[in-house]
């Protein structure tokens, strides 16, 4: 079995998730989520804590029985796959593995359970850069190392989709970057990529598509462009003065609006940094900052989720 060429399950790359509910006693971690993801991409689940992002993957991968929705990959549920580990591998926590077991029969173990050739466990290894720690116990592992003989556990199967839950948690910046660039070669090769993150700024790296919940309900979805692009001001100008009245009444008669922030900045919409400062030398205001913000990932997170409590 070799990377990049057909696989067996790549019908199942389209995941759709429509109207999936979990209700526990008192909570309802899920409600009424539907969402679509594609191939070929790598979409970012992103929501506060306690949004329900695990329980939604967990009941992905049949680990949760929903309690009212469905989810499908190419149509078919996970419980209805032929060869699951073929079609959807998965990350939720850490690897464990037995403790004085190493690298590579932890995964030879695996391979004999589910049916695959032993070399499978080879080829994932090598695919995760642990090749040289194979025949280390893993009680001797960092977690970086977990994580990343979690990643080849899920690559076994050469599956299709990958779902991955918080992958970069404990992951030093050498380990991040490592696990942005194994994802986005996986959904060049035209494979679905799902990873849940509270990593704003790596998810912009990371991410082609997000899906946005709060309290378990969907709150935005798309391109993370776009979604970005939604948000209620684009670029904008940030200035602090000490002549804050005469530079709004500067830029307000070249029809910009002004607004304070919350630290008594100056944020300007309408003008360019460059129209500011020229504004500025023409009034001789006296200028401590300007600088020019742009909405990102995390602003746009923020402001949506505003106000809908994680914690429930
Ligand atoms: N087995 C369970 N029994 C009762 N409530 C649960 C159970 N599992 C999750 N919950 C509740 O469901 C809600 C969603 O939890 P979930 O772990 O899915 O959120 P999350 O988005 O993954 O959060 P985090 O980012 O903090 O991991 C939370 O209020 C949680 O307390």
């Amino acid at each position: 079995m070799s990377y990049g060429q057909q696989r067996p399950g790549s019908e199942t790359g389209h995941i759709v998730v429509s109207g999936l509910t979990k209700q526990y006693r008192n909570v309802r971690a899920v409600d009424s989520l539907s969402f679509s993801v594609e191939p070929g991409r790598v979409t970012g689940f992103l929501g506060p804590n306690g949004a329900g992002k695990t329980t939604t993957l967990r009941m992905l991968l049949n680990l949760v029985t929903p309690t009212s929705g469905q989810a499908t990959f190419g149509g078919q549920r996970y419980a209805d796959l032929q060869q699951p580990l073929r079609h959807v591998g998965a990350v939720l926590e850490a690897s464990s593995a037995h403790k004085g077991r190493t690298g590579i029969n932890h995964l030879r173990v695996i391979c004999a359970a589910a049916g695959l050739p032993k070399e499978r466990a080879d080829e994932a290894l090598a695919l995760v850069g642990l090749t040289p720690a194979a025949k280390r116990k893993f009680k001797g592992y960092s977690l970086g190392m977990k994580q990343r003989l979690g990643i080849a556990a899920a690559m076994l199967g050469d599956p299709q989709v990958l779902v991955l839950d918080e992958p970069a948690n404990g992951l030093d910046p050498e380990g991040i970057r490592w696990m942005r660039g194994f994802l986005k070669a996986l959904a060049a090769e035209g494979r679905t990529v799902l990873v849940s993150s509270h990593l704003l700024s790596e998810m912009q790296l990371l991410a082609d598509d997000v899906v946005i919940i709060a309290a378990g309900r969907l709150v935005q979805q798309g391109p993370v462009d776009k979604v970005i692009g939604s948000m209620a001001h684009g670029v904008r100008v940030r200035v602090r003065t000490p002549q804050g009245e005469d530079l709004a009444k500067a830029v307000t008669a070249l029809n910009a609006t002004v607004t304070q922030a919350e630290d008594g900045a100056l944020l300007i919409d309408g003008l360019d940094a460059p129209a500011v400062g020229r504004a500025a030398l023409t009034g001789q205001i006296e200028l401590h900052e300007l600088t020019t913000e742009r909405p990102d990932l995390e602003g746009v997170f923020l402001e949506l989720t505003a106000g809908k409590a994680g914690i429930r």
